[in-house]
Order: structure tokens, then sequence, then C-alpha cells
């Protein structure tokens, strides 16, 4: 087997992978990246860009099926699954081909291997090509952002029924009738939402008592009350027994629930019950690389593995899952290597949305982790209906809730509204900035726009209950 010698190997083309490969070219660094799959990893190829675009057609659905309500006649629109996947396919294709433009011809310094790695060593790594051929790679520096794929659970019949992933679900060419959706997670509410708009009839499994469980009981409960309207059936506290499959194809889950046993039939099951690391195939004892026990790379606060010299960036190191982490952790990285400049990944602001509609967008501490913290707070929470804007736009539905603590500063906001994510960046800037919320009040805010909540939510601030 040939060897290989590179200043620096990063395996899988994640969000941290890529803009590192070209940071450590661009400084002059020998790179090698190696990616079994597609370039551009889960974000582009099957994560959030693809399901975005699928989400916008179900919202444009929505928009012609309410129409209406704004004095605009229009017939029931026609769905054209294949169209839909062929739209996002289009999107996915554009990204990854930027993607391998960026990593090949604008930095001729990076090699590019399409193949599995695997550790045989602390700094060497086997890789095998797709084509068959095996090469040895060496380098000082390793970089792990492989991600993670969808976790299975242990569902009795699971194994003799054909059952979708979000990977499959996004290249599907038939609208499901009925989409059982197993995991009312982040997936579950954005697809089951997207199904249900689409046509198909949704029924969530959640296996928790509630919807989005990190979250406080009213936003929770304000996220299910949006579904239900919408005719996504969820079935709460549910522990699912068994799947199976009649002669018709017809899927039923067996679950017990806090109404007693049912069977809940559908035509097509989505598993979305979160994801496990891909590390298990990466022969990180080798290596001596630590994991916890669900398989996580452990890390240090520079995401450095046990092993000097390697890393671990994104999913595949435990934490919360999210593009911009992922993205960050490459920053860290990058600042410490190629600038000399040592930055913390623990403490990081976490910015988040569940792209629903209306968005979920969150920054800081909810209440209940305030309280669990014994921070001392006041809660201010605004109807949306109440902003003009809302009102004239008809997305009169959700609200503001923000925490203030006791120097008056921000601690938190989750922002349930239409473009709930854009405006929970305007707190997360309050926050950065330090700003007090009086300061907020008397600023001059143009009219009309969401943004004008900003003047008025702080009116409402009350004690804890
Ligand atoms: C359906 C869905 C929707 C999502 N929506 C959002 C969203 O809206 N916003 C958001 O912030 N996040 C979202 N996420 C999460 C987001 O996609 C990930 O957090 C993000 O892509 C970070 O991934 P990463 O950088 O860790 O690695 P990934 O992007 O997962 O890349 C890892 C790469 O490593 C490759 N690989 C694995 N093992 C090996 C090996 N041994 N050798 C070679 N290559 C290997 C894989 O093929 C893969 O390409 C979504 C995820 C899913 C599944
Ligand atoms: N908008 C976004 O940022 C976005 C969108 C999609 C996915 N993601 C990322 O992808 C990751 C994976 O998403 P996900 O929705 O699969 O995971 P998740 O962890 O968000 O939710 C999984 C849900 O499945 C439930 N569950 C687990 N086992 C179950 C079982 N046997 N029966 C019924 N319910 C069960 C859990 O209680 C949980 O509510 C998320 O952690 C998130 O970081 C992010």
């Amino acid at each position: 087997m040939p060897t290989f010698s590179y200043d620096a190997l990063i395996i899988g083309s994640g969000q941290a992978g890529n803009p590192l490969a070209t940071a450590l070219a661009d400084a002059g660094r020998r790179v090698v990246l190696v990616e079994e799959n597609h370039l551009g990893g889960s974000c582009v190829n099957y994560g959030c860009s693809p399901t975005k675009a699928l989400l916008a057609a179900a919202e444009r659905a929505h928009h012609i099926r309410t129409a209406a309500e704004y004095g605009i006649r229009a017939q029931e629109p026609e769905v054209d699954f294949p169209a839909i996947i062929a739209r996002k396919e289009a999107l996915v294709q554009h990204s990854r081909a930027g993607v391998r433009s960026n990593l090949t011809q604008e930095h001729p310094g990076i090699t590019v291997l399409h193949g599995h790695a695997a550790f045989t060593g602390p700094h060497s790594v086997r890789v095998t090509l797709v084509e068959g051929d095996e090469r040895e790679i060496e380098a000082p520096l390793i970089f792990i952002n492989t991600g993670t794929r969808p976790a299975i659970p242990p569902l009795a019949g699971l194994e003799a029924v054909p059952y979708l992933t979000t990977t499959e679900l996004l290249d599907l060419q038939e609208l499901p009738e009925h989409l059982l959706i197993l995991g009312g997670g982040y997936i579950g509410m954005e697809f089951g939402q997207m199904f249900r708009r689409f046509g198909s009839r949704v029924t969530i499994i959640e296996s928790g008592k509630k919807l989005l469980e990190r979250e406080d009981d009213d936003v929770c409960a304000a996220m299910q009350e949006v579904l239900a309207a919408e005719g996504v059936e969820l079935v709460l506290g549910a522990e699912a027994r068994r799947v199976s499959r009649n002669a018709a194809g017809q899927l039923t889950i067996s679950a017990h629930t806090p109404a007693g046993e049912r069977r809940l039939h559908g035509s097509h099951l989505l598993i979305a019950t979160g994801r496990t690391p891909n590390s298990d195939k990466l022969d990180l004892s080798k290596a001596g690389i630590k994991t916890d026990e669900k398989g996580y790379i452990r890390v240090n606060s520079s995401l450095e593995t046990n092993v000097r010299g390697i890393y671990a960036l994104g999913d595949v190191h435990a934490g919360p899952q999210f593009t911009h982490l992922s993205y960050d952790d490459y920053r860290v990285v990058r600042d410490a290597l190629l600038h000399g400049k040592r930055r913390s990944a623990r403490q990081r602001p976490l910015p988040y949305t569940v792209f629903t509609d209306p968005q979920l967008g969150r920054i800081g501490l909810s209440e209940e982790q305030a309280q669990a913290q014994k921070i001392p707070y006041r809660v201010a929470k605004m109807p949306v209906r109440t902003i003009g804007r809302a009102r004239e736009t008809g997305r009169t539905t959700g609200f503001w809730k923000v925490l203030v603590d006791s120097q008056d500063r921000i601690l938190g906001a989750a922002i349930f509204c239409a473009e709930g994510g854009e405006l929970m960046t305007m707190f997360q800037l309050i926050m950065m900035g330090r700003l007090k919320y009086p300061q907020l009040q008397n600023m001059i805010i143009a009219h009309p726009t969401w943004a004008e909540g900003i003047n008025n939510v702080f009116a409402k601030l009350q004690e804890p209950e």
C-alpha cells in the first residue's frame, strides 16, 4: 500500500472540514481531505439546505390554500411532488458543485480523495478509495469531521418493514398518503408540518410528554397547537412497541400511550429519533482516541482529542448538533492553529431555529433553565398579534418571550413568530452588546416592521409566577 505524507488530513467534508481545508491550504499547508460520500456533508446534501427548500414549497402551498383570507380566490393547489423533489435536487447539485469547485479548482493545494478513512495508528490513516485501491496517509495534524447518521431505535419488526430516514425521504418520488413519524424533535416537527401541507396525513409518535422537550411548557404547547390546528396528529408519551406491515403494504405501529394501547396506521414510516455519531468505523482504538459511552469523540475546550494533534469537529463530538456550531468549531481551530488565538469551544452562545411556520427562534436561557440555575429573572411575554406588521400580513400566531436579569440585561429569548429565527438574532446581538432593556424601549425602529416589537415587549415584564 503506497504511503503519502501531508501537513494536515481532514476526514469528512462537513461544515468544519471544508472551510478548514481551504484555510490551511491558503496558509501554505499541504492538505488532504477524505470524503466517502458527497462533498458538502449533511447540511448541503441531506440536511439543512434540502429540507429548507422543501419547507419553502410547503409554505407556498399553505399560502395558496389560505389566500382567500386576503381576498384572493385560488384553487386548492395541485402538489407536483416529483417537481418539488427535482427543485430540491437542483439546489443540492448546485451547492455540491460549489463545494467541489472551492476544494479543487480554487484550491489546487488540497488533495480530495473519495473513499473511507480509518486509523491505522495515532497519525496514520488507511483510505479505501471507492475504486477499491488503498493508500496510507500520514499527517501530524488530523481533523475528524465525520458527523452523524440517523439513530435507528430497537423497535420490534422494524427490520422487516420499509422504513425511511430523512435521507431516503428527500428522494421519494411519491407523496406519502399517510406519513407516520417516529420522534417529535426538530425533524419530526419540520417534516410533519411540511408533509401535512403537501397533502399527506401525518401522525407524529413521540415518546416524551411534549414536543421540544428542552423548551418551556408554554412554548411546547404553542408549537403543538399550531401543528394540531393544521391537522397533524400528535401522539405524545407514546411507547412504540412493534411495527408491522400487512399484505396491502399498510404499516401499523402498536404503541402504549397515556390513552391506552393504540394501533397507528400509515403508508410510510419516517424514523426521526435522533442521530448516532460516525465514529464506529474509524478504528479509533488504533490511534488511542477516546469516545464517550454513546460513541461521541471526547475533546477538550480547544476541540483536541486525548491524542495530541488530532481534533474532532462538528456533530461527531458531544453537544448540540447544528451547522453553525460545526462552522464555529472550524473558526476555533483555525484561530488557534493559524493565528495563535485560543478560544474555548465551551460556553458559546447557542442560537437555533426550528423552521416550522411560525418559526421558533431561540437564544440564551429558557425560563426552566433560569430556574434550574437559580438565576433571578423577570419575564416579558407579548402575543405576536400586538405587532402591527403581524396584523397587516395576517401572520398573528405566536408570541415573544424574553427573560431579563436583575441588571436589566437579556438572559434569553424564545421568538415563536413569523421570521422568528431572524428576530431572535436581534436578541442575540442585544445580548452580545450587553444592552439594557430600557435602552431598547425608546429606540427608533422603522415602521411597520416586526422589529418594532422590541419597543413594546418589555412593557409586559413580570416577576415569575
Ligand atoms: C434533516 C436534517 C435537517 C437539518 N437541518 C438543520 C438546520 O436547519 N440547521 C442546522 O443548523 N442544522 C441542521 N441539521 C444538522 C446539520 O446538518 C449538522 O449539524 C451539520 O451538517 C454539521 O455536520 P458536521 O460538520 O458535523 O458533519 P457532516 O456535515 O455530517 O459531514 C460529515 C461527513 O463525513 C463523511 N464521513 C463519515 N465517516 C467518514 C469516513 N470514515 N471517511 C470519510 N468520510 C466520512 C460523511 O459522509 C459526511 O459527508 C440538520 C440535519 C438533518 C439530518
Ligand atoms: N432546524 C434545525 O436546526 C434542525 C432541523 C432538523 C434537524 N436538526 C438537527 O438534527 C438532529 C436530529 O434531529 P431529530 O429530530 O432526529 O432528533 P432530536 O433529538 O431533535 O429529536 C428526537 C426525538 O425523538 C424522540 N424519540 C427518541 N426515541 C424514540 C422512540 N423510540 N419513539 C418515539 N420517540 C422517540 C425523542 O424524545 C426526541 O423528541 C437534531 O439534534 C438537530 O440538531 C436541526
